[in-house]
């Protein structure tokens, strides 16, 4: 069996982190952790959520890829994805969808894209209040040109990622379980 990076990607609210979550829990798949100039929220812990940086101790990192989205950087680097491959076959990460692009450009049939999307735009601002955001950050977000554009999927993975409608979490589950089961018959 092949190396995979499972790439899960989407806009705001979508359930991208739940879905990674969700894989490191029940499969052999290890997450791979960014780093971001971004506040911690609620219950967001350095080195488990993500590495939360200043700005200048951002630029001390060498990236694979890196963004501005709403405001802050994100970026991941070589050395994360390597150290997710010596512990497991398969990894996940969690990008916005310009850093899925280039996951895509750059590994090749390495990168497995999954494009996570609702049904009703509208209920994602409901998702990201529950969670606990702060509605300023939650404003500035949702007023962002990145949440926009994550919306929809971008030309360059159309006919390349997998497209899963999370609207409801029981169903995402068993396209999951199905989504594995093919990678590890490859
Ligand atoms: N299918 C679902 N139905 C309802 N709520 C869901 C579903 N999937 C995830 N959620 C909830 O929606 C909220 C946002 O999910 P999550 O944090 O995984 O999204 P995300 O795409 O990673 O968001 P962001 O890009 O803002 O970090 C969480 O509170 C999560 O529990
Ligand atoms: N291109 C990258 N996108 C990243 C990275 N780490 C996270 N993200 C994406 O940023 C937005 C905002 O994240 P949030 O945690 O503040 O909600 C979201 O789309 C993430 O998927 C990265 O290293 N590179």
């Amino acid at each position: 069996m092949a190396n995979k990076v499972l790439v899960i990607t989407g806009a705001t609210g979508t359930g991208k982190t739940t879905v990674q979550d969700y894989l490191v829990e029940h499969y052999p798949v290890t997450k791979v952790i960014t780093h971001t100039t971004r506040p911690p929220r609620p219950g967001e812990v350095d080195g488990r959520d993500y590495y939360f940086e200043t700005a200048e101790s951002f630029e001390q990192n060498h990236y694979l890829e890196s963004v501005r989205y709403a405001g802050y950087q994100y970026g991941s680097s070589r050395e994360g994805l390597a150290d997710g491959f010596n512990r497991a076959q398969f990894v996940a990460i969690v990008l916005d969808s310009k850093g899925a692009v280039t996951y895509q450009e750059q590994l090749g049939d390495e990168a497995v894209v999954l494009f996570l999307t609702v049904s009703d735009p509208e209920s994602l601002m409901h998702r990201v209040t529950r969670r606990g955001d702060d509605r300023l950050m939650v404003k500035q977000r949702f007023a962002s040109a990145e949440y926009q554009r994550d919306l929809t999927m971008p030309l360059a993975l159309q006919g390349r990622a997998i497209q899963i409608n999370n609207d409801n979490w029981s169903q995402t589950k068993v396209k999951l379980a199905n989504l594995m089961r093919t990678l590890h018959a490859d």
